[in-house]
């Protein structure tokens, strides 16, 4: 059975490279931060709600508690899945599902958990999926399959996400895209301009 509020992570680990460096989640968007709106939207879904990131974890000022990767040399969001994994199973014993998202995502659906938690019920792991897009970073994953994860990461030098999910067998859970993408991800400058005329156009976003 699938307990009805897992643990949150937001994946702030990446280089941002798209971005022009720095971090991506601490652009700002309609007044506050990417993170800041994604912390907000998850933080009545989720208990407790941690931050992955790497390095000094103060240019956030989030507050969350941090888990920074184990695996060196950046090797993708899998590592900061295995990172909030490994944690809940030493710090927060009691939690058995980890809800990911990455620090680029503003718009994220409000019946995020809910909704993944609720398909994952049969699978046990569960992914979003938008106008036929998947988003694999934003699963439901349990934290007994940390060492399945840490082997394929590990011995398999696996990086794809969407192969993760497929080996743990996780379900898509489609949202709708209107009125906007609730998936919509900032990787470019461009990116960030394109969800401001979007916020400016639907501001209950
Ligand atoms: N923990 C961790 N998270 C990562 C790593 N690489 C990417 N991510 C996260 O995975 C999500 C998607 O990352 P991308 O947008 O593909 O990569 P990025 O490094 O953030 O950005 P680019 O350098 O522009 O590709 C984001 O939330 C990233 O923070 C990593 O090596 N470790």
């Amino acid at each position: 059975m699938t307990p009805a509020v897992p643990a949150g992570l937001i994946l702030a680990g990446g280089l941002s490279r798209r971005m022009g460096g720095g971090d991506k989640g601490l652009q700002r968007l309609g007044g506050e931060t990417i993170l800041a709106r994604i912390a907000q939207r998850l933080a009545p879904q989720v208990s407790p709600l941690l931050l992955n990131a790497n390095g000094p974890a103060v240019r956030f000022g989030l507050g969350l508690p941090v888990v920074a990767d184990t695996l060196p040399g950046h090797p993708g969001p899998l590592a900061g899945i295995l990172a909030g994994l490994d944690h809940l199973a030493r710090d927060v014993p009691a939690t058995r599902f980890l809800l990911t998202v990455p620090s680029d995502c503003p718009f994220l659906p409000r019946d995020l958990a809910a909704r993944l938690a609720a398909a994952a019920q049969g699978s046990g792991a569960a992914y979003a999926v938008s106008g036929g897009r998947e988003h694999p970073v934003v699963g439901l994953w349990p934290v007994a399959s940390r060492d399945t994860l840490r082997r394929l990461l590990v011995e398999e030098d696996e990086r794809r996400m969407m192969n993760w999910a497929r080996h743990s067998g996780a379900v898509p859970v489609e949202w709708p895209q209107a009125p906007v993408d609730p998936f919509l991800n900032i990787n470019t400058p461009d990116d960030l301009l394109a969800a401001e005329r979007l916020l400016a156009a639907y501001p209950a976003l």
